[in-house]
Formats: C-alpha cells, sequence, structure tokens
C-alpha cells in the first residue's frame, strides 16, 4: 500500500470571496455587517483548525481581496492574490495549476465558512488519505462538498458547485482513483443559507459566546485584517 501523504506534503487552501460580495444569501437574515463579520469569523475559525492540525504543513487562502490577503497574513496564512473572483472551482483550479510538481504531495482544499470546524475532525480527514488519492466530505444535505482532499493535488479537477459531490465522485471513477467519502459531523455544515443558521442554532450548545450573540442578532464588532492580528498577539 503506498505510503500516506508525509505531513510536511500536506497543503491546505481556503478560498474566500471579498467582504463584500461574501454570505448574499444570509442577507435576509443579516445585515451587512453581521456577514462582514460572520465572513472573518468563520474563516479565522477554519484557518485556525488548519493551522492547529499537525498533518497539514502549510495553509495557503485564494482571494482576489487585498484585504482579504492581508486578514490572511495576519493569521500567519500565506495569501494566494487571484486576479479574478470567479467561482470556488476556479479558485482552486487556479492555486493548483501555480503549485510545483510534487510540492505538496496532497492538496486539501476546504471551505472557509464551516463554524464547527475542529483540529481533530481535520486530522481525521487527513488520516483518510492513507488509503485513497480522493478524500471527499460532503455537506450536510449530501449534495455538495465542503471539503476535497486529492493526492496528488491534480488527482481530478475541483468541481465545485452545483451537485459538487455526485460531480467529483464521478470524476474519481473516471479515472479509477481510490476514493472515500468522510461523513463528518464538524465538517457537513457550512453557512450558506438561512436553513443553515436555523441548523446552527439548533447546535446551540456547541457555539461559542461570539458566534450565538451574532446568529441572535446581536451587533458584531468590527472585523478584519487589524483585529485578526491583535487577537492572534
Ligand atoms: N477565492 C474565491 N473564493 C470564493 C469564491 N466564491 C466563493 N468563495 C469561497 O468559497 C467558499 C464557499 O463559497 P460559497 O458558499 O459560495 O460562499 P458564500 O459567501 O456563502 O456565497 P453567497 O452566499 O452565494 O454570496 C467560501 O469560503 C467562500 O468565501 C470566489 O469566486 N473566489
Ligand atoms: O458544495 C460546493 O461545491 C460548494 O459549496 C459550492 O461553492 P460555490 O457555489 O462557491 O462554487
Amino acid at each position: 500500500m503506498p505510503d500516506a501523504p508525509r505531513p510536511d506534503r500536506l497543503w491546505a487552501v481556503v478560498p474566500l470571496k471579498s467582504p463584500q460580495h461574501a454570505k448574499t444569501r444570509l442577507a435576509d437574515q443579516l445585515d451587512a455587517a453581521q456577514r462582514r463579520w460572520l465572513l472573518f469569523e468563520l474563516a479565522t475559525r477554519v484557518i485556525r483548525a488548519l493551522q492547529a492540525t499537525d498533518a497539514v504543513a502549510e495553509v495557503a487562502v485564494a482571494t482576489a481581496s487585498t484585504e482579504i490577503a492581508g486578514f490572511a497574513q495576519s493569521l500567519g496564512a500565506r495569501p494566494i492574490l487571484q486576479s479574478a473572483e470567479t467561482g470556488t472551482a476556479a479558485a482552486f483550479s487556479a492555486v493548483i495549476a501555480q503549485l510545483q510538481a510534487g510540492q505538496p504531495q496532497a492538496l486539501l482544499m476546504i471551505a472557509g465558512d464551516l463554524p464547527l470546524v475542529t483540529p481533530a475532525a481535520i486530522e481525521t480527514l487527513c488520516a483518510a488519505a492513507v488509503d485513497a488519492d480522493v478524500v471527499v466530505v460532503p455537506d450536510r444535505h449530501r449534495i455538495g462538498t465542503n471539503a476535497l482532499l486529492c493526492s496528488p493535488p491534480s488527482a481530478i479537477t475541483p468541481l465545485f458547485g452545483p451537485d459538487s459531490l455526485h460531480r467529483h465522485l464521478a470524476a474519481a471513477r473516471r479515472r479509477e482513483l481510490r476514493t472515500r467519502v468522510l461523513e463528518s459531523d464538524a465538517l457537513s455544515l457550512d453557512l450558506d443559507e438561512p436553513d443553515d443558521l436555523d441548523e446552527l442554532r439548533r447546535r446551540g450548545s456547541d457555539l461559542d459566546d461570539a458566534l450565538r450573540a451574532a446568529l441572535a442578532g446581536a451587533p458584531v464588532p468590527f472585523r478584519g485584517a487589524d483585529e485578526a492580528g491583535r487577537r492572534r498577539r
């Protein structure tokens, strides 16, 4: 059996939309300041969980926003500044195209809006690559993809977007790759639609005070690169 990707050879990349364009599907529930806060808060959680995971050697953020690039840097993540904001799949594909052959050995592509993410869940996901070329983590509806771990990074083309779980699995099948679908409570909830907020509220015992207050409609503090930097120190 081939070896699992060595820890120093597994990188993670988080795509992040520009603050002014993010979380638009939540516009009826959250005002612009809350949506902005949510983007930075969730991204911070995902980046920190990745950084706390031994299996992940490097965390990068793919974005077309210079503000988000500065925020990523303030958290110690590597910003990859993109010229256009053309969707998640295109963002990941652009990152893969920039990688050198063989470096990294594996790439974890993971959404930046997973409120229940934990280092343990990321560790479990990385461990699943021991005997799989492609590991897919479905969203809670088993329609979308919240994380995709490919060894090597170009094992399949990222196909994030409508029906991406099925399309990722079909792509892996066509290439006859060893594929694993990993169900993960901590990674299956992404905050896209109003019913995702309801689901998060239902899981209230898992929430900390800041997120609970934001979901209850409380005014949120400014959140941006400067504050992320302060919290890190
Ligand atoms: N770099 C980059 N990241 C993106 C882009 N589109 C989405 N993302 C990120 O990809 C992840 C999943 O995307 P979505 O769920 O579509 O993001 P969203 O902000 O909820 O989208 P809307 O509610 O439709 O505005 C999040 O981390 C987004 O910030 C893009 O065009 N470029
Ligand atoms: O499930 C998916 O594939 C992603 O959540 C979709 O992200 P996108 O709509 O930004 O491509």
